[in-house]
């Protein structure tokens, strides 16, 4: 969807902000940019709207290079969300909402309904706050009208830097909790910038870590905090502090997903039955004792002829552990054995499987534990990013 190849960029007194930039978002994907001032982020995200033209490379959207498309109609593509969030203060809620419908041309009332339903979307009751000012507003109110603001002419890709920078952690928080759900449902394609590493772990799908004008890392939170590529990203994530977030982390219950179950002694008709009824691709193979053995596919059960039992045909997987053991080790063992899942076993002793435990799950989880701590230190006087000074015992 956005693609960066070999992106360039020095500014005019010979600083390069951004050095050989290559990398790739998907449709509908969040990436979370991550870094210490001044390495490049913002400059990154202006080069997307053409606010600021690279010095060499080329950037791609949805396949066109940006380069040839005129950048007033590019950025009506591209809905912009920045920390001084910019409202017209003489014009109210619903008109500042409308801005971007209003300079497409729509007719003023289809304009003013979708900006009512984008108010509604971010948690402002349009007949409450529609016919407000902004400086009738809280902070964190402002950057909601900011986010339906830049929604309002349904562009695919949303470009946000530090967009919730300016208000205190709790009310970023609920901000960081709605915008989550909000991408839910409409599933934009999100460069967010952030010098917070718990804000890009808590939103990113991936997080790009920057150094100086480059990514050092770009991959699933959990793999950045858990694996990280480089000495760099290592001390950026504060080696302590990120380890400790997963080693702290217990799995549960509730993380655990469950695909099908066959055991190595049925016989493949009935696993492929199993499979079918669920609409699944691969069912966990487990032995007489309820215990994991390995996995087998929908493709590996079709019919060879004779038939025969699940023990001919699964594959063996060993990444297991026990309920309650830490997300590190969960990591640990999906990065050991290339694993996309991970069995989970439990009660105590039996080895009998529980569930599995996938990538995305164990980012959910991630999520969920940074929440408690945040919910969990005293409103005042606390910076979010103190993770190291609020994680458990
Ligand atoms: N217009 C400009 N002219 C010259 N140098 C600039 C200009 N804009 C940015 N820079 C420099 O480019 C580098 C990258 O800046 P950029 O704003 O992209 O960093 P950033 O990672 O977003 O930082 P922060 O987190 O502080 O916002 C910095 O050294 C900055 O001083």
């Amino acid at each position: 969807m956005i693609r960066f190849e070999q992106v360039t960029k020095r500014y005019e007194d010979g600083t390069t902000a951004v050095d050989g930039l290559s990398f790739e978002v998907a449709e509908g994907e969040l990436v979370t940019l991550v870094g210490p001032s001044g390495c490049g982020k913002t400059t990154t995200m202006k080069m997307v709207n053409r606010l600021t033209e690279p010095t060499e490379g080329r950037i791609f959207l949805d396949g066109d290079d940006i380069s040839t498309i005129d950048p007033v109609r590019l950025r009506r593509r591209i809905g912009y969300v920045i920390q001084q969030v910019g409202l017209f203060p003489h014009r109210t809620v619903l008109e500042n909402t409308a801005t971007v419908p209003r300079l497409l041309g729509w007719k003023r009332g289809k304009g003013r309904e979708r900006a009512a339903e984008l108010l509604d979307l971010v948690g402002l009751d349009p007949s409450v706050y529609g016919d407000r000012y902004p400086g009738q507003l809280s902070g964190g109110q402002r950057q909601r009208v900011g986010v339906a603001r830049a929604l309002a002419a349904d562009p695919p890709v949303l470009l946000m830097d530090e967009p919730f920078g300016a208000v205190d952690p709790v009310v970023r928080e609920r901000l960081q909790n709605e915008f989550l759900s909000l991408q839910e449902q409409v599933r934009k394609t999100v460069l967010f910038v952030t010098h917070d590493l718990e804000e890009a772990v808590r939103l990113g799908d991936r997080i790009a870590v920057y150094g100086q004008g480059r990514i050092e890392q770009l991959d699933p939170p959990a793999t950045v905090l858990g694996a990280p590529a480089t000495p760099y990203v290592a001390g950026f994530v504060g080696a302590d502090r990120g380890l400790k977030r997963l080693s702290v982390t217990p799995v549960e219950e509730s993380d655990l997903d469950h695909p099908p179950a066959v055991r190595l002694d049925d016989p493949l008709p009935k696993a492929a039955a199993r499979l079918r009824a669920e609409g699944a691709r691969w069912a966990v193979v487990l032995d007489a004792g309820g215990r994991p053995h390995g996995w087998i596919t929908a493709d590996d059960t079709a019919p060879g002829g004779t038939g025969g039992t699940v023990r001919e045909r699964a594959r063996r997987m060993e990444a297991s552990l026990p309920l309650g053991a830490p997300l590190k080790q969960a990591l640990a063992a999906m990065l050991g054995h290339d694993a996309g899942w991970v069995a989970v076993t439990g009660p105590e002793g039996t080895g009998r499987l529980l569930g599995v435990l996938t990538p995305a799950r164990l980012h959910e989880a991630l999520r969920r534990s940074i929440g408690a701590d945040a919910r969990a230190v005293p409103r005042a006087g606390v910076a979010v990013e103190s993770v190291a000074t609020v994680s458990a015992p």
